[in-house]
């Protein structure tokens, strides 16, 4: 994740990027430096035991949070907020209840400055790819936990943003639909190359829908190990019975086995 050459062409990178909650002296170090360099069109899922400091990266990388030291560049600028070219989507979709789904989606377009008229038909766009056209005018309270999220998905893709980044997006959902939306964002990420960074507890979803799976060791988070994997571009439905498929993942459950351990010694610490 981090070679030199890849460093060079990254549209994402991440570096030396460490974070402290609190005092040096009762303060909690959520982050070591962390170096990734993610190329265009990378789909990276992070996946690491609770309390690792995941969700910590992404909000440096969103711009929520700031890191103690270390740097997070998009497309070669350093960034120190959040901004259009990074849309974020949470496990919770966060939507605005008052508003039409439409509007939801509209509403990054309209606040970027476009016309009503284009940030209409864009958020109409949007909507049809993630198959909720129909649904455009119903508020959020009125849709599934999936289509809630399929909505979070479209609005946060309306902006256009070069890399998308996803906090869990799937985990509130139940296992069926939460299949389907895996090979929903499969097939979006696939027709739009969007740069893609994803936090999950689920091995099996970052092994289907990864090109990159960074393990972080438990906190202080770091990485402790990288794969490249393509088993998202099989077309066998039954890819997670291969031998291969559960030979990756054995590794993974091997990896975060240890650093889970160390999570909880250290959670019965405090
Ligand atoms: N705003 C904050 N103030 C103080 N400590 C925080 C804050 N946010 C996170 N932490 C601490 O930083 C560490 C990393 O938290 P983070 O939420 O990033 O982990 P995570 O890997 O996303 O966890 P999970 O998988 O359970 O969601 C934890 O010990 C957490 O308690």
């Amino acid at each position: 994740m981090s070679s030199p050459a890849r460093a060079a062409a990254a549209k994402l990178s991440i570096n030396a990027v460490s974070k402290r909650y609190g005092s040096l002296l009762d303060g909690v170090v959520a982050l070591e430096p962390v170096d990734m360099a993610i190329a265009d069109g990378d789909f990276v899922c992070i996946v690491g035991p609770s309390g690792c400091g995941k969700s910590t990266l992404l909000n440096i990388i969103a711009g929520f949070e700031s890191p103690t030291s270390g740097a997070v560049m998009v497309a070669g600028n350093a960034i120190n907020a959040p901004g259009p070219e990074r849309g974020v989507v949470f496990q919770q979709g966060a939507l605005f209840n008052w508003m039409t789904v439409l509007d939801n989606v509209a509403f990054g377009p309209q606040a970027l400055g476009w016309s009503a008229a284009q940030a209409r038909e864009t958020a109409m766009r949007h909507l049809d790819l993630v198959g909720l056209a129909s649904f455009a005018h119903r508020y959020p309270y009125e849709l599934s936990g999936g289509m809630q999220q399929r909505v979070a998905i479209a609005r946060a893709l309306a902006n256009e943003p070069e890399v998308l980044l996803m906090d869990e997006p799937f985990a509130a959902l139940d296992h069926q639909t939460r299949e389907l939306l895996q090979e929903e964002i499969h097939r979006i990420w696939k027709g739009t190359g969007k740069t893609i960074v994803w936090i999950t507890h689920s091995i099996d979803e970052a092994l289907y829908l990864a090109t990159h799976i960074v393990v972080m060791s438990a906190r202080p988070g770091r990485v402790k190990a990288a794969f490249q994997t393509t088993f998202g571009d099989s077309a066998d439905p039954f890819i997670s019975t291969t031998p291969e498929f559960v030979e990756a993942k054995r590794q993974i459950v091997a990896l975060l086995r240890e650093e889970s351990i160390e999570a909880q010694r250290q959670e019965a610490m405090k």
